[in-house]
């Protein structure tokens, strides 16, 4: 029996995170991502599923070339095709696991697989030997587990082991759970299965009832289970997975109640939130916890008082221990290349080269320029465009001139380049951020569907720059344009533009032009 006190975090924002609706990344952001993870010091990454796409493959093979401190993971199917497209994905990593799955409950082998237990145990075993001949790290899950009956799920589990499953991994599919039951049902099985001790047992909530958090925890203190599958914000299917900030926090807050260990640097996490929420476009709310702007604010007078006497009356935790910084140097149009490294430095951003850095530094003063003092989150902003630019310049926004006056009909008109080409295009609407999106569908034609437009000040008061997302949807596809801007039209229309480029990369991947 695995009684260690250390805690396994596999993060799998990058695979079941990105299953959220909207969340689809590129391999330049996921790339990005999992360096932050690394940073963060999470033990297993789960890059994506291998055999889902040609992008996902080369994400996860981009990732297991670039990523040195964590193991890298692919999810597969319990088939040889996937499991062999996911050890080539996987070969450059130094640390790789292989994650095989099946459904295991009545509804799902019935319904969704239509195979009888029997043909379920059999593929089971066949997939965990099968990816055994890539490597010594083999993840199992009974998908479903949680409404799977348990004298099956005994059988199965026993099996894989056998086969060399040296992780198995309970998941929690649907979010069904409820914690003293999730709990205990890992307790029973690893209980009555005489090889239990060989795999390290691993939790994977769902937050469909909002209990991830607390399944999750149940499942390590009830249940003994020494690994816990989490994401950043609780990214992930439906509502989310169990939210990586909280869990860990959890267990460094209550350590004398957990007596657990786990090699996190806290300090490393809200970076991770701001930029999981800025490539993907889901907005944190405020009253999140850990990540949320509002997680260490105080508005009340005794609150405020109490915490001028004594921070702890009101907080349990330290900001500062998950990376919320006191700024103690205002970055403005006056500041230097030092400051501004030294700031990309404590907001976990690495810049790869020299050019790179003068690259953002001048968009830096421009805004800066425009605008009387520069938030983490404005840099956050100006460097994804900056990366966003370099991966696909297919689209670029030049200027805009827009006119909406009470009473007369918005008109605007955008210039950009297509493919190099400059535009001009002009378009009306029933507002000036949908005349801007139809100057641009005039010259554009993308025939896409604009699914979702919202709006976030990135930072406090009007001078802030306003942060755009745009989700776009065209042949089932469905892709986020983020864009930030002091003007909030023209954030729009760069939002738009930003979609349009991530189509026509995917455009470029099935269809290669010469
Ligand atoms: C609980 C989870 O999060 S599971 C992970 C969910 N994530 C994803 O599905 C994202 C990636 N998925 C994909 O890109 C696609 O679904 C693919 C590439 C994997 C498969 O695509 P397709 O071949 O077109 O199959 P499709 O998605 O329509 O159906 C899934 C098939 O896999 C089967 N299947 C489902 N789970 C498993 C499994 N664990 N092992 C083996 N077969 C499975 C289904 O029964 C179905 O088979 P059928 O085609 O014979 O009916
Ligand atoms: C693939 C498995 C682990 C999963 O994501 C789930 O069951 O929710
Ligand atoms: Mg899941």
């Amino acid at each position: 029996m695995n009684t260690s006190n250390r805690l396994i975090i596999f993060d799998t924002t990058l695979r079941d995170g990105e299953q959220s609706p909207g969340a689809s990344m590129t391999r330049e952001e996921k790339l990005r991502i999992a360096k932050q993870l690394e940073r963060m010091k999470v033990d297993v990454i789960e890059a994506g599923f291998a055999a889902a796409s040609q992008g996902d493959f080369e994400s996860i093979r981009a990732i297991a070339g670039a990523v040195r401190e964590s193991t890298i993971c692919s999810l597969s199917r319990a088939n040889d095709r996937d499991i062999a497209r996911a050890a080539e994905a996987l070969a450059p990593a130094e640390r790789k696991r292989i994650h095989t799955f099946i459904a295991t409950s009545p509804l799902h082998m019935q319904m969704k697989l239509r195979m009888t237990p029997e043909q379920v145990l059999t593929q089971a075993q066949n997939a965990v030997r099968y990816a055994r001949q890539f490597t010594d790290d083999i993840e199992f899950s009974p998908e479903d587990g949680s409404r799977s009956d348990e004298d099956f799920l005994c059988r199965v589990l026993e099996a894989v082991i056998a086969e060399g499953a040296t992780t198995i991994n309970f998941p929690d599919t649907v979010g069904y759970a409820v914690p003293e039951i999730f709990g205990n049902t890992i307790k029973r099985l690893r209980e009555r299965i005489p090889n239990s001790d060989k795999a390290i047992w691993s939790v994977h909530c769902h937050n469909d009832l909002g209990l991830a958090v607390a399944n999750s925890l149940a499942g390590v203190m009830i249940g003994g289970a020494r690994q816990i599958e989490c994401t950043v914000n609780g990214l992930g299917e439906r509502a989310g997975n169990t939210a990586l900030e909280e869990v860990v926090m959890a267990l460094r807050t209550r350590a004398a109640y957990y007596n657990l260990t786990v090699g996190i640097d806290t300090t490393q996490i809200v970076a991770a939130s701001k930029m999981v929420s800025q490539i993907t476009g889901f907005a944190v709310q405020p009253n999140k916890a850990v990540v949320g702007a509002n997680a260490f604010a105080h508005a009340s007078g005794i609150h405020q008082d109490g915490i001028l006497k004594a921070r702890e009356t009101y907080e349990i935790m330290r900001a500062e221990d998950v990376g919320w910084t006191a700024n103690k140097i205002v970055l403005g149009k006056l500041s230097g290349r030092n400051a501004f490294k030294q700031r990309l430095h404590e907001l976990g951003i690495a810049l790869e080269s020299e050019a790179e850095v003068n690259a953002a530094f001048l968009r830096f003063k421009e805004l800066a320029d425009r605008k009387s003092e520069i938030f983490d989150e404005d840099i956050m902003a100006l460097v994804s465009e900056e990366q966003q630019a370099q991966e696909s310049e297919h689209y670029r926004f030049i200027s805009l001139t827009q006119q909406s006056t009470t009473g007369a009909v918005p008109h605007a008109r955008v210039e950009f380049l297509v493919g190099g080409v400059q535009r001009s295009c002009e378009g009306q609407g029933d507002g000036p951020v949908d005349a801007t999106v139809n100057a641009i569908e005039s010259a554009a034609a993308s025939g896409a569907e604009l699914v979702l437009f919202s709006v976030n000040a990135i930072s406090t008061g009007t001078q802030s720059q306003g942060e755009v997302t745009m989700r776009l949807s065209r042949d089932g596809r469905i892709v986020n344009g983020v864009g930030a801007d002091p003007d909030i039209i023209v954030a729009s229309a760069k939002a738009y533009l930003s979609a349009l480029n991530k189509l026509h990369a995917k455009d470029e991947r099935i269809d290669p032009q010469p």
